[in-house]
């Protein structure tokens, strides 16, 4: 691919994206440029590790770049668009990772007719396996969609979705590989308290999981019939399905899911001012 894409903020977001995409080689290193605020160190680091090309110099990174990213927080896009405004000519397309902010918004912000494609992958997009759904703004033609989607195929899956159902896909796909997280940081906890050899409780937890994710894949079953199909009356998954059900353990996870999704609308109303 010959396009260059700058990334204009160089933290986790940005370097699971970077470490898929350098990984895939489905644009050469060099053609990968980021910029971040005021932290040298880290884009040093950066160089070092995936060979990419780092510059504290917001004009040559945005003058260089086809794609821009946008993948600095929602705090901080009102400063960050102000500062590149005047060096982007309207060939460019920018990308835009922020939770919550829309593109209509983002178009205003910038103030030209560039195209705006919002992008919500996660950080599994490291190992090329986010779940990543794609919202186009008014100024974007197929092939730009096209050419922004075969990028982040490089990451994992990507599915364009209407912009509306991006809070909820923030909270499943965004945010979701934490709240998987979560429930394995508990089962450590487990492993610890019983004394169990932690390597191979971690090989046999990872395992578990992958398989789970292979079997939601793959299977014509519903979640509902595959657990259903581990649980025998009387015996050890009952027990413990109890257990979780006693402490509310659906509405726990339903509402965590609305939180979250309700937290994407309220930065949108709280930085679109
Ligand atoms: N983390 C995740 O799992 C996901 C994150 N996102 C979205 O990605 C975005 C980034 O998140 P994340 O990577 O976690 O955040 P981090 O806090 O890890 O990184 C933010 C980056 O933005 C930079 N930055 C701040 N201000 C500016 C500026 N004016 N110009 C250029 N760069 C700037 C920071 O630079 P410095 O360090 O120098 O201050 C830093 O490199 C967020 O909007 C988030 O909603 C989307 C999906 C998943
Ligand atoms: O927590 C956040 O706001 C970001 C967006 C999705 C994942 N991380």
């Amino acid at each position: 691919m010959k396009e260059t894409i700058t990334f204009l903020g160089a933290g986790s977001m940005a370097e699971a994206i970077i470490a898929g995409m350098t990984a895939k080689e489905i644009v050469p290193s060099r053609q990968i440029i980021a910029t971040n605020h005021s932290n040298k160190d880290r884009l040093q680091e950066l160089e070092h590790k995936y060979k990419i090309q780092t510059t504290q110099n917001k004009q040559a990174a945005i003058e260089q770049g086809t794609i821009i990213v946008l993948a600095m927080k929602p705090k901080d896009v009102k400063v960050a668009t102000a500062e590149i405004r005047e060096f982007l000519t309207e060939d460019k397309i920018i990308v835009s990772l922020l939770a919550g902010i829309s593109t209509g918004y983002m178009e205003k912000q910038i103030g030209t007719n560039n195209p705006v494609i919002r992008v919500m992958p996660n950080t599994s997009a490291m190992i090329g396996q986010s779940a990543t759904t794609i919202a186009s703004g008014n100024n974007v033609n197929e092939e730009q969609i096209e050419l922004v989607r075969t990028l982040i195929h490089a990451i994992g899956t990507t599915t364009v979705i209407n912009e509306e159902e991006m809070d909820a896909f923030t909270a499943l796909a965004g945010s979701g590989p934490a709240f998987y997280y979560y429930m394995v940081e508990a089962m450590e906890q487990f492993v610890i308290e019983k004394g169990l050899d932690k390597e191979v409780a971690k090989q046999l937890m990872t395992q578990t999981l992958k398989g789970v994710a292979q079997m939601l894949a793959t299977s014509s079953d519903s979640p509902k019939t595959l657990r259903e199909k581990i649980t025998s009356p009387g015996g050890t998954t009952e027990a413990g399905l109890k257990a979780l059900a006693s402490h509310d353990f659906q509405k726990a996870v339903m509402n965590c899911l609305e939180q979250a999704t309700d937290k994407s609308k309220e930065l949108r109303s709280l930085f679109e001012k």
